[in-house]
């Protein structure tokens, strides 16, 4: 269950926005990102994030307003303001309306994490964790491909967003189920009211009840108002249940009974509430063997399972790669407002031979990260994090293939082959472990075993090995 703390980051310059919410992402923080003070206002009556970082300057209301109006209704919350203005004034407000950090621009990054984790720190020591969201405001995006497997995705949608049936969509993690289930209601009956989005994996079990079914004030500590739950938002809308698989066994019970006789009472509540909800669930999870092993109730799958929907992984569809390449790649150049780059034939290739662990979205990182940091206009094989030439020979037989090249190097006399052997072997795992995790240091570091000190560490002395 993630308790990780959620930063809320606004900012209308899309590549602040990014270098910093991959900093925070590393530093194992989750990050939503906002382009105005406006939505910030909008969402936060439903939650309360962890910790905010502001710019000063901003079209439509500035950082400065946007933090007034955040220390007098949520005064628990920690501001960090980020601006290019050093001034006196600027400065003196930001602390006066009670910014706990002032971040001048450009910034550090490590200086930003480090502020973000003594609030973090700060607060921990003073407050009790509030809502957290899912993503917020995700925009509608066109599913693509033309992989026969993903031409076979596009007839399911189309045959059964307009029934209303509940469906089930499973794939591993990144392969689009969410893309998938905001197809199936914008071309259902149900397009004109709203999708409503709900993590189950991304909320505290203690608080998922009151977010699926809402509360009323005073139900619990903390429940100061009346608040709707998602099953109301989404009354003759959809509601997107993602992660089902993580949902509690006590919750699931509740669910099936909501979704047999679509009534329920809010948190605390005695009115019964009725919601005409269709429900699509995603999981990338083995839900049958969860079912068998006692920890998802059968029913409720069958119930969620009217349709099945599957979504193939990348490496299933390799023809569809290029393409999504191609397209992630000029997206990024234009959302990050940082000139166009190509792909080069023979780094195009790479990108389709890899085996992307973390499907759809690993690609679309990369590309982002591409359009800021590859230098030049064309982007090389070079520029790809797994693709540089190993002196020790990976996979098929990589422990033959490192006999016969100590073999050949002790022939040649050479006598540092220990240090040289363990630095490639360490090079090449850090690759594929920070590649199948998008660049995240921490996640990378656990799937090595390691701690994430020491692969920052080893990272930095590989990277000196080889200036
Ligand atoms: N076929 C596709 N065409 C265009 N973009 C896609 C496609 N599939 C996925 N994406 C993009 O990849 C990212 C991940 O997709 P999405 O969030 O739908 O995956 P998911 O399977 O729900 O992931 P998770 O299981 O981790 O929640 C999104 O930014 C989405 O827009």
């Amino acid at each position: 269950m993630a308790e990780t703390a959620l930063v809320w980051l606004v900012d209308d310059d899309r590549a602040v926005r990014f270098v910093l919410a991959a900093a925070l992402r590393d530093a194992g923080l989750r990050v939503a990102e906002f382009e105005e003070a406006e939505s910030v206002l909008a969402l936060i009556e439903q939650h309360v994030p962890d910790l905010l970082f502001t710019d000063v300057r901003m079209s439509g209301q500035g950082g400065l307003k946007l933090l007034e109006r955040l220390h007098a209704h949520y005064a628990q919350l920690p501001v960090i303001v980020m601006s290019a203005y050093t001034d006196v004034a600027t400065t003196a407000a930001a602390y006066k309306h009670g910014a706990f950090d002032y971040l001048p621009k450009p910034f550090d990054l490590d200086q930003a994490v480090a502020a973000a984790q003594r609030a973090l720190a700060q607060r921990r020591s003073q407050a009790a964790p509030p809502a957290a969201p899912s993503r917020p405001g995700p925009r509608e995006t066109e599913l693509i491909g033309r992989s026969a497997a993903m031409r076979e995705v596009f007839r399911a949608i189309g045959r059964v967003a307009a029934s209303g049936l509940n469906v089930l969509i499973t794939g591993e993690t990144g392969t689009g189920k969410e893309l998938v289930a905001r197809a199936l209601h914008t071309h259902s009956a149900r397009a004109l009211r709203s999708v409503v989005a709900l993590n189950t994996a991304a909320i505290p079990s203690e608080l998922l009840e009151s977010e699926l079914f809402g509360h009323e004030m005073g139900a619990f500590t903390g429940a100061t108002r009346r608040h709707a739950g998602r099953f109301e938002q989404a009354d003759g809308g959809t509601l997107f249940l993602d992660e089902i698989g993580d949902m509690p066994l006590l919750l699931q019970t509740r669910l099936l009974r909501v979704l047999a006789e679509g009534e329920f009472y809010r948190v605390g509540g005695r009115e019964l509430i009725r919601a005409d909800v269709r429900v699509i669930a995603a999981t990338h999870q083995d839900l049958e063997a969860k079912v068998a092993r006692g920890e998802f109730r059968a029913d409720l799958m069958h119930r969620l399972d009217v349709v099945r929907i599957h979504l193939p992984s990348l490496r299933e569809r390799r023809e569809d790669i290029g393409l999504l390449a191609e397209h992630f790649l000029a997206r990024a150049a234009e959302e990050l407002k940082v000139g166009a780059k190509r792909w080069s034939a023979k780094a195009l290739a790479a990108v389709e031979r890899f085996d992307w662990p973390g499907n759809v979205r690993q690609l679309e990182n990369l590309c982002r990260r591409l359009a800021v940091m590859a230098p030049g206009r064309e982007v090389r094989v070079e520029d790809l994090p797994f693709q540089r030439e190993t002196a020790v020979p990976a996979e098929p037989g990589w422990g033959e293939g490192l006999r016969r090249w100590a073999e050949r190097e002790l022939a040649a006399g050479r006598s540092d082959l220990h240090a040289a052997a363990v630095a490639e072997l360490e090079r090449v795992l850090f690759e594929a472990a920070l590649a199948a995790h998008d660049g995240h240091r921490q996640h990378a570091a656990e799937a090595l075993g390691l701690g994430r000190n020491t692969l920052t560490r080893k990272l930095g002395s590989s990277r000196r090995r080889r200036e």
